[in-house]
């Protein structure tokens, strides 16, 4: 291993990639005296994209393609990466990058979304590698340990962030569909070799087309499904009718970004169903125009120029009659009049369905007030946990902050596992037919029938990686003292695999102060619910998907938001990722700071993976005083939320850059008592630096304050401007630098 430590800070997008430019030289200044060596690597939307389309570009617009860096890093056992939350573009995220990297003079081709030669279809495969959940695949080559720090869940016991009641006549609801869903069509089998399947289509005349090879290993558990696109518009009808019956609105919660190939595919029929009148009487010209129903409605509007004035109006007026029939739209920005089937990337179903449990059980209307709403979440696998604590609301009333335990997770995630790691395994139906499995001598493993249209997705979870998790679940269980749950159904034919793995593999551990279960999402949900409503914590061993789900919805009920999760990922092969927080890149908080130069990310998350990452680097090789320098930073930690120095929400209000003053402020004033004496004697004259200065560094701060802060770009901004915006206080940054050296 190197003597000389290396932790690796991605650049990524959007809100904590500005808070970056702030918090990262004080991460630096501060451990200095460690030896550690500071890594920032590009793994943005933008920097994706120029990576990927280097060989077109000259010389000095060029970049390294620094994921693929990573992608080897992480399976080595020096890795020791903070990994920040990126964007997982939709295709419209993807134009926009593109359109702004062109106007600041990058050479690159337009998207071509509908290839016209073999040159285009190349671009727009490259193009498409930057889509999605691209980054985090790559990165997880461990399985997930997600939990809220106490000092953390004390915090929000003293500072509880609201909840709003539920009405006792509240309507809203989940819908899921009832039949030929992907949680009904699942097969799933166990590999006894090493071997390479086949999966392919057979249509209706015995036409057989192979579609993709797949090397599957001894012991992985390899499932696929297959979901009816009939139905699901049936499903879409029904629901729509049905708001439109109780006058609540309607609303869809998927996850297009993550599940890039399949999730579109609700987005497409749930937009055919609401606008079923512009379809019947436009189809002709929306097929022109090459409307994708994939991308949202926003696809439309940017199509709309391609057609003759007269017909363009006919069609804003036909959408505006539809939407006097429809029931009323959940809202993503109602002064904007955006919709919820505006675009795939705006609403999430990890974050969207908390932000309405935490409204009370209500969403956004178009008239700008909230109401109650139908959540159609389509598919059974998951929409029934879902289902589960919306009418737990509904029963119990609202949770209280205050008072609710604790819910952990530990998440079968490495190795692309499960669901997410699908999208080269997914297929549509070209015709009637059937989706084959097939082994190497032709032997028909699993079979679906499928019509014209439906989706088809393969998966799998290794054997190693399942072991693993197990294992990390029982340490777990043993250090927390909490019961674990394992949220696997036996009605999946893949948990049924995965069951059997469990029950082999527990007995090899010592049990005897393990409390462990076993529950169907449903079931673990309730039981879950009830020790939560008591105060109790529970720890949720789930798959990837659940994985995702639950780690944003029980933090953001506990503390407000997943920004504030520890979430550490023991790599397999002996590094560290250290991911922070659960949610999002928050894009909204870009909004506001561009529009009144106020930020209010809060970096916990970054603060609570640092002190990880640095305990990591010292079991690399950093020198002792690493682990000093950690847990005075934890202990700062506990002082900045005891002290609620966390970011507010208003202008004038204390912002992210604010809030990073006093963290420095507090890791300086715990060094300069830390035991050590080269540190004290180094730390106390900047602790005292620090007090002195508070309100001529936050007032410095305050001056950037309430107005535009221009950093010329969303998706790649102007970096010189965002460091000006980012470390506006002289005072502040004269101290900082001089500790960078
Ligand atoms: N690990 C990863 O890389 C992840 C990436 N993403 C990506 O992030 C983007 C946005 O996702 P989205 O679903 O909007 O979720 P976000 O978590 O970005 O935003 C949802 C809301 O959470 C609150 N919030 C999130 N982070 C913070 C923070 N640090 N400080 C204070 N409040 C915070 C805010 O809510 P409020 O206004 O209610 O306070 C915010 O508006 C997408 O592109 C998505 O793909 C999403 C999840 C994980
Ligand atoms: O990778 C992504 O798209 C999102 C990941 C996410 O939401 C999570 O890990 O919680
Ligand atoms: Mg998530």
């Amino acid at each position: 291993m190197s003597q000389k430590p290396t932790i690796v800070w991605t650049k990524i997008d959007e809100a904590p990639y500005l808070a970056t430019f702030s918090l990262l030289p004080i991460m630096q200044a501060f451990t200095k005296d460690t030896g550690i060596n500071w890594e920032l690597r590009d793994i943005s939307l933008a920097g994706r994209v120029i990576a990927e389309f280097s060989d077109m570009l000259p010389e000095e617009l060029r970049q390294f393609d620094e994921l693929s860096y990573l992608g080897e890093l992480v399976n080595k056992p020096e890795a020791n990466v903070i990994k920040l939350p990126n964007i997982s573009a939709s295709v419209p995220q993807l134009v926009a990058t593109i359109k702004e990297l062109q106007s600041q003079g990058y050479p690159l081709p337009d998207f071509p979304e509908e290839p016209q030669n073999a040159e285009e279809e190349k671009i727009k495969l490259k193009y498409l590698k930057c889509v999605g959940s691209n980054v985090n695949p790559v990165l997880r080559q461990g399985n997930s340990d997600r939990r809220l720090a106490e000092p953390v869940k004390n915090y929000a016991k003293m500072h509880p962030h609201p909840m709003k009641p539920v009405s006792p006549d509240c309507k809203s609801y989940v819908a899921h569909m009832n039949k030929k869903d992907f949680y009904q069509n699942e097969q799933s089998f166990t590999s006894d070799k090493d071997q390479n399947i086949l999966i392919a289509f057979e249509d209706e005349n015995g036409n057989r087309k192979e579609l993709k090879e797949v090397p599957v290993e001894k012991g992985e558990v390899f499932s696929a499904s297959s979901l009816n696109v009939n139905e699901l518009y049936k499903f879409f009808e029904k629901t729509i009718e049905e708001a439109k019956q109780q006058n609540i609105l309607f609303s869809l919660h998927v996850k297009g970004t993550m599940m890039k190939v399949s999730d579109p595919t609700f987005f497409d029929y749930a937009i055919r169903a609401y606008y079923k009148k512009l379809f019947d009487k436009f189809g002709k010209e929306l097929e022109e125009i090459g409307f994708n129903p994939r991308n949202g409605l926003a696809d439309l509007y940017s199509k709309l120029n391609k057609l003759p004035e007269d017909k363009q109006k006919a069609i804003l007026d036909s959408i505006d009659e539809i939407y006097k029939e429809q029931p009323r739209l959940y809202m993503v920005d109602s002064d904007k009049g955006i919709t919820n089937l505006h675009r795939p990337n705006d609403v999430i179903i990890d974050a969207s369905i908390p932000s309405v449990i935490k409204n009370g059980l209500k969403g956004w209307g178009p008239s700008g007030e909230t109401e109650d709403l139908v959540m159609s979440i389509p598919d059974r696998t998951y929409a029934t946990m879902y289902k589960e604590v919306v009418e737990d609301v509904k029963k119990h009333g609202q949770f209280d902050p205050t008072k609710v335990g604790t819910v952990q997770n530990v998440g079968l995630m490495a190795k692309k596992a499960e669901e997410y790691g699908s999208h080269d395994k997914t297929f549509f139906a070209p015709s009637n037919g059937k989706f084959l499995i097939l082994d190497e001598e032709g032997n028909t493993l699993l079979t679906f029938d499928v019509e014209k249209g439906d989706v088809f997705r393969g998966y799998s979870a290794k054997d190693d990686v399942i072991k693993d998790w197990i294992k990390l679940a029982v340490n777990r269980a043993k250090d927390s003292g909490y019961p674990i749950v394992f949220w696997l159904d036996s009605n999946r034919a893949h948990d049924v695999q995965i069951i059997k793995k469990v029950l082999e593999e527990l007995p090899k551990y010592d049990l005897s102060n393990v409390e462990y279960y076993i529950m169907a999402p449903e079931k673990a949900m309730r039981y879950t619910l009830r020790r939560f409503r008591a105060g109790l914590g529970t720890i949720s061993v789930t798959g990837n998907i659940l994985r995702d789900y639950l780690t944003d919805l029980f933090p953001i009920i506990e503390v407000g938001t997943s920004a504030r999760t520890l979430s550490i990922v023991p790599l397999l092969a002996g590094g560290g990722l250290f991911e922070t927080g659960a949610g999002g890149s928050a894009p909204k908080h870009v909004e506001q700071f561009i529009k009144e130069g106020h930020l209010r990310w809060d970096s916990l998350g970054e603060f609570l993976a640092t002190v990880e990452s640095l305990k990591l680097a010292r079991k690399q090789g950093a020198n002792e005083k690493t682990e000093i320098i950690a847990e005075s930073l934890n202990r700062a930690v506990s002082k900045y939320l005891e002290n609620d120095k966390t970011p507010k929400r208003k202008v004038g209000q204390l912002d992210n850059r604010g809030s990073h003053y006093y963290l420095a402020r507090y890791w300086a004033e715990e060094l300069a008592n830390c035991g050590d004496a080269e540190l004290e004697a180094k730390f106390k004259p900047v602790a005292e630096e620090l007090a002195k200065n508070e309100e001529k560094i936050l007032n410095e701060i305050a001056e950037v304050e309430g107005k535009p802060a221009d950093i010329k770009g969303y998706y790649h901004p102007d970096e010189s401007l965002v460091e000006k915006y980012m470390r506006p206080s002289a005072t502040f940054n004269k101290i900082i630098d001089a500790l960078r050296g």
